[in-house]
């Protein structure tokens, strides 16, 4: 009998992980700092990009308690959250409660497909707004947006001139904009230079932060767990 069918894994609550991983968080306002990561198996989209497709269908079944020792073995207070989408998994809000209830800060790094609603107001919630280069824009969910609050943060990664006046755009009148903790301009790695988007976003006088995938510069940009 495998993992995801023995009786006693189908008793408690639990979410089915592609990898769990300590790291320097490499993206959001919290670049920089030690995290540790959860990364959710499955998604349901397909950005043209994703530097994450083996987190589609690779995974392994873990109950929370399971989950939550582990992170604790890792011994580091800040944890994010993320996937593939890890907002598909029935059991991610009870996930990010229970970490929240044990102290940790908590980070979610979702595509803005599916309601955040339900998401502990604790959490920091990273909602990343699909640029049309991307393939998938049309998924993008408004109303996720007018929930945001202080902890919150958005971001924009950007492909193409067409991607960074659309994200421009966007943002100029969205009242949303002054109500959470960051907006993220970032490049698709090896698409776009920072150099270029750095200059579109002076010429315009775009007031959003230029991110970058910090661990990509510390690592090879292909490593997973890192
Ligand atoms: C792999 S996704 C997982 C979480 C969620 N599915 C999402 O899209 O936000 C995590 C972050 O990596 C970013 N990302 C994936 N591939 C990228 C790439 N090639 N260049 C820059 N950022 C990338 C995504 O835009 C997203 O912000
Ligand atoms: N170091 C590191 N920082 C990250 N921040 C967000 C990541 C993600 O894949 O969601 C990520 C990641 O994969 N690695
Ligand atoms: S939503 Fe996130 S995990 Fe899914 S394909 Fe897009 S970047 Fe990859
Ligand atoms: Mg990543």
């Amino acid at each position: 009998m495998d993992e995801l069918s023995s009786p006693s894994s189908r008793r408690e609550p639990g979410v089915v992980v592609n990898e769990i991983f300590h790291s320097i968080q490499g993206e959001s306002s919290f670049a920089g700092e030690p995290c540790v990561f959860i990364r959710l198996t499955g998604c349901d989209l397909r950005c043209r990009w994703c530097d994450t497709q083996y987190a589609f269908f690779e995974g392994k079944r873990m109950s929370l308690t399971q989950l939550l020792s582990a992170v604790e073995g890792l011994g580091c207070g800040l944890v994010e959250v993320t996937g593939g989408e890890p907002l598909l998994q029935k059991h991610t809000p009870l996930l990010l409660r229970q970490l929240c209830d044990g102290g940790y800060t908590v980070l979610l790094e979702t595509s803005g497909a599916h309601s955040i609603a339900e998401v502990d107001p604790r959490v920091h919630r990273i909602v990343d707004c699909k640029c049309p280069s991307s393939g998938e824009s049309s998924r993008n969910l408004p109303a996720n947006l007018e929930l945001l609050g202080l902890r919150d943060e958005v971001k924009f990664v950007i492909g193409t001139e067409l991607d960074y006046e659309w994200a421009r755009d966007l943002i100029r009148h969205a009242p949303w904009v002054k109500s959470v903790r960051a907006v993220h301009f970032s490049p698709v790695q090896g698409e776009l230079s920072l150099e270029t988007l750095a200059g579109w976003l002076l010429r315009d006088r775009v007031p959003v932060r230029l991110g970058f995938q910090l661990h990509k510069w510390i690592w090879d940009p292909d490593r997973r767990g890192v």
